[in-house]
């Protein structure tokens, strides 16, 4: 899969690289080879022409050696030199087996890929209120891209979002198919695309409870042809209840995820945010001498963010380890904990152990930061977003279904950005009013038990879309075995306070 990931994008992009390469020696052999062709009837041309224009042909052909050639010439050389070849065609069947192994080894995106690009662009548009024709100019929140796309792109967009369901997001691609199309000064339109466009629009329409927009759309295109493909929709639709324009439903959590994705916060009660950065020297003697740089962005569930962790030499030596490994698709668990994709989570990862020198300078951090005993830490995963690349609200604590392999559930939440992110890509809190745009090197903490272990629903968080970029994070989740003594109980259960962040 490629579209989930930045970073295996990258693979598609060398993909093109020598398809490029290998086209361009396609041709090229196969210029050299009708060149050759050319040639080759042009000498014999030149033959005849001195034969007509010498003697009469029954003299020419009189001659011992003209016979002779011109039957060696059928016999041997047209056999040879031009129906073998060209049945055969060398660069073709070259360049068939080139392309053959290059998307065996390399890999090549089929329609689902497509269609996972495709839900990233709708879902941008659903999460920051992204305008299609904006979107279609390369303009993204007020950005200019120098990258407006085609009407075919537009178009295949509207039929792709159409296929999907979305009728009203696929209507709008589709007029700026239309427009895109009938303003272009190149296109003559001579292979019927505005009908085809039409059609779909009509189609969608129908689906949105317009049949009378359909029909007139329809009738647009209608041409004397009976088997002409608008008048089988027609027909087609005549013979279906129209659909309803449903407005589209949105889950209760869309409302807060979207506005903290988008940086907004609601007004905040009381004196606004009483919270200040400090310098912290005395946790742990490692930051004596370079003291914690502590930008608190919660309390109670307490959520510091760490700035400076990690500076980019030590990145770039995660990324080496992470090189090694490979990185899949990643999953959430589904029914009895299995392991399922879908679109909620839309990312890569790997799982990173302690060993290599860098990691074990993760690990210190980890353990001195929060005072727990790594022997309850995971590995780190590793994970790294593709654009439109997700991961909708969530807690990281398992409550139920808790894996055979854990001593308890996740105390904590340790997670480092790995890279800046150009637009979007925030980490939000969706029950705590609260955002954080990712800073590279940053790490960012916090408890997701209770103290008395109970899940802290408060904590529930999501990665939003990443408008522009490539996000990677790492995070180490803490599990409560081993910490007895380093996060011990109160005499009273703090628990009370989740109840009411239940739905
Ligand atoms: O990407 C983010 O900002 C959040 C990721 C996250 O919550 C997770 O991986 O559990
Ligand atoms: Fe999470």
């Amino acid at each position: 899969e490629f579209y989930s990931s930045v970073d295996s994008m990258q693979d598609l992009a060398q993909v093109e690289q020598e398809l490029i390469n290998a086209t361009r020696s396609y041709l090229e052999a196969q210029q050299n080879q009708l060149n050759f062709y050319r040639r080759y009837m042009e000498q014999i041309k030149r033959e005849h022409e001195w034969a007509v224009g010498q003697l009469k042909l029954d003299e020419y052909l009189g001659h011992p050696l003209h016979a002779f050639r011109l039957i060696k010439r059928l016999v041997l050389d047209w056999d040879e030199l031009i129906f073998e070849t060209i049945i055969e065609n060398k660069p073709r069947e070259d360049f068939r087996s080139f392309v053959d192994a290059l998307t065996k080894d390399l890999g090549y995106p089929d329609q689902s890929e497509l269609q996972g690009a495709i839900k990233g662009l709708a879902r941008l548009q659903r999460v920051y209120n992204l305008t299609t024709s904006d979107l279609a100019d390369g303009v993204i929140n007020g950005y200019h891209y120098d990258s407006e796309l085609q009407w075919r792109e537009s178009y295949e967009i509207g039929v792709q979002l159409f296929d999907l369901g979305e009728y009203k997001r696929s209507l709008e691609w589709l007029q700026v198919a239309f427009v895109l199309l009938r303003n272009s000064p190149l296109e003559k339109d001579e292979n019927g695309y505005l009908s085809d466009i039409r059609e779909y629009a009509a189609m969608a329409n129908f689906e949105l409870g317009n049949p009378e927009r359909a029909d007139r759309l329809l009738k647009q295109i209608l041409t004397p042809e009976p088997i002409h493909s608008a008048q089988q929709t027609r027909k087609y639709l005549e013979s279906r209840v129209t659909g309803k324009n449903v407005e589209e439903k949105n889950p209760s959590w869309f409302a807060n995820y979207t506005r903290l994705c988008q940086g907004r916060r609601l007004p905040e009660k009381g004196s606004g945010n009483p919270l200040k950065c400090y310098l912290d020297g005395k946790r742990h003697a490692y930051f004596t001498l370079a003291p914690l740089q502590v930008e608190p962005v919660h309390l109670d569930p307490d959520i510091n963010v760490y700035h400076g962790m990690l500076n980019s030499k030590q990145i770039l030596s995660i990324f080496v380890e992470v090189d090694k490994e490979e990185m899949v698709r990643s999953a959430v668990a589904g029914e009895g904990g299995k392991r399922t994709v879908r679109d909620l989570r839309v990312s890569q990862q790997t799982w990173l152990n302690y060993t290599a020198p860098v990691m074990q300078s993760i690990s210190r951090i980890v353990q001195f930061v929060s005072g727990f005993d790594m022997a309850g830490a995971e590995s780190m995963q590793v994970a790294n977003y593709g654009v439109g690349g997700q991961y909708e609200p969530h807690p990281d604590y398992f409550e139920v279904n808790l894996p055979k392999e854990f001593e308890g559930d996740r105390i904590s939440t340790s997670m480092f950005y790995l890279s800046n992110v150009e637009q979007g890509g925030y980490t939000v809190f969706t029950k705590l009013n609260l955002f954080l745009p990712p800073v590279k090197g940053a790490l960012v903490m916090w408890h997701n038990l209770h103290r008395s272990l109970d899940v802290d629903v408060r904590t529930f968080h999501a990665g939003c879309p990443v408008i522009v970029g490539s996000k990677r994070i790492g995070n180490i989740w803490m599990h409560s075995g081993f910490q007895e003594f380093r996060r011990p109980c109160n005499l009273t259960s703090d628990s009370y306070k989740s109840v009411a962040y239940r739905n």
